[in-house]
């Protein structure tokens, strides 16, 4: 088959927040034993990936809606550090698609086009929601071309690549069943609209729990990228843990009056350690009065995602669906740019809304 006949297939990873993340230990591996729990947002980027009879990968990145338009809200140019992607065995979509050959013995290669929304360095998951994309992407497309090169492409063997690729991978493969019998299609499956997972290990020990309702954030990326090795290096382990499962009620059971401590991320003060304006960021969302028309919500639920630097703040506590199908409507541009104003510098500020963590794939 002539590689400008073979099928694209296309998905749109989408980025995580952590609601909750206590630290219970320091591992033997380096690591440190988690409780977090996370859900994916539709802040996404786009991946698409084709097969070719050469071996090899060819990967090109981009932003969208451009380098330049993504630099100016950042305040910086458009070389800087900020927007490096890598296109070499660095990124982690060339690391999965490698892993995906090695296992599964094919002797052709890849051409691939990743789309970047999701900046870098801000505990959102870029990185890892692309190489979770790459693997799913890369195992229907290996059982359309030739079904006996999936066999060992079981939902299980893409876990355990996904585990090796990073700690945050295994959660955008959403919640797979288990299947030794090899059925790659389940691996189509997308998760259910709008799903929790609890989190622990080093974070590829999985519970996937259903919303009954989408919940929507106001998320702000205040253009500083953070080493989550770095943060990680710097956090202490507590004597008297928290546990993630009050969250995951308020979530999954929302009520009104809910205790804005809830969120609660124990990688926050590190991160504030090295890199002080996240700390004023996350106060600046806190001190926002509650405008008008969201009267009874309240604004205070504000928390860092991960190992920062990215912030948010949590507008449905009381699970009411927001205007306009989980968006805030009309204020919604006025609230968003009084963020922009109060924050020091650059600053991407977007309302997003919780989603499957295993986007739909489409082939064409
Ligand atoms: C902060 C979180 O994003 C929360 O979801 C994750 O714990 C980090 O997931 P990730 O970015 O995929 O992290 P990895 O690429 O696996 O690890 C990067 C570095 O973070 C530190 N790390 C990560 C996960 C973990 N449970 N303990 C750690 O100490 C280690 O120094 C590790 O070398
Ligand atoms: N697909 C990718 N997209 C963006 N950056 C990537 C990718 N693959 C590797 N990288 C490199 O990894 C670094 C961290 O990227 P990112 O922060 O998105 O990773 P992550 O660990 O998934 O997310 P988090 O910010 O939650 O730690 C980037 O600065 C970049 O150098």
């Amino acid at each position: 088959m002539s590689n400008s006949r073979r099928p694209h297939y296309r998905t749109s990873p989408p980025a995580k927040l952590n609601l909750f993340l206590e630290i219970l230990g320091r591992r033997e591996d380096g690591f440190h034993e988690l409780d977090t729990v996370m859900v994916a947002i539709d802040w996404r980027d786009e991946l698409q990936l084709q097969t070719k009879s050469e071996p090899g990968i060819t990967l090109d990145v981009d932003w969208l809606p451009s380098r330049a338009a993504v630099a100016v809200q950042l305040g910086v140019a458009s070389d800087d550090a900020l927007l490096h992607v890598p296109t070499d065995e660095s990124n982690l979509v060339y690391r999965a698609l490698n892993l995906i050959t090695q296992t599964s013995g094919y002797t052709g290669g890849w051409t691939v086009r990743l789309s970047k929304r999701i900046p870098s360095g801000a505990g959102m998951g870029g990185a890892s929601s692309d190489a979770a994309a790459a693997l799913r992407l890369a195992a229907v497309a290996l059982a359309d071309l030739d079904s006996g090169l999936a066999r060992e492409l079981t939902n299980d063997k893409l876990r355990e690549l996904a585990a090796c690729l990073g700690s945050d991978v295994p959660f955008f493969l959403g919640d797979l069943p288990s299947n030794p019998g090899g059925d790659v299609a389940a691996v189509v499956a997308a998760g259910s609209p709008g799903s929790l997972a609890r989190a622990l290990g080093r974070g590829e020990k999985l519970i996937f729990y259903q919303l009954s309702t989408p919940h929507c954030f106001i998320v702000v990326y205040p253009a500083i990228a953070l080493s989550t090795a770095a943060v990680y290096g710097r956090a202490k382990v507590t004597d008297h843990p928290r546990c993630g499962l009050d969250v995951i009620n308020a979530f999954v059971h929302p009520h009104p009056n809910i205790n804005a401590e809830i969120l609660y991320n124990a990688l926050t003060p590190p991160a504030c350690g090295l890199s002080p304006p996240i700390g004023e960021a996350i106060q600046c969302l806190r001190e926002l009065e509650r405008p008008t028309h969201l009267l009874g919500r309240h604004l205070p639920h504000c928390q860092m995602t991960g190992s920062g630097s990215a912030c948010f703040i949590w507008l449905t506590p009381d699970g009411s669906p927001a205007d306009d199908g989980c968006r805030l409507t009309g204020v919604d541009e006025a609230l968003l740019a009084t963020i922009r104003e109060r924050l020091p510098g650059g600053a991407l500020v977007q309302t997003v809304a919780t989603c499957p963590a295993a986007p739909k794939i489409h082939i064409e």
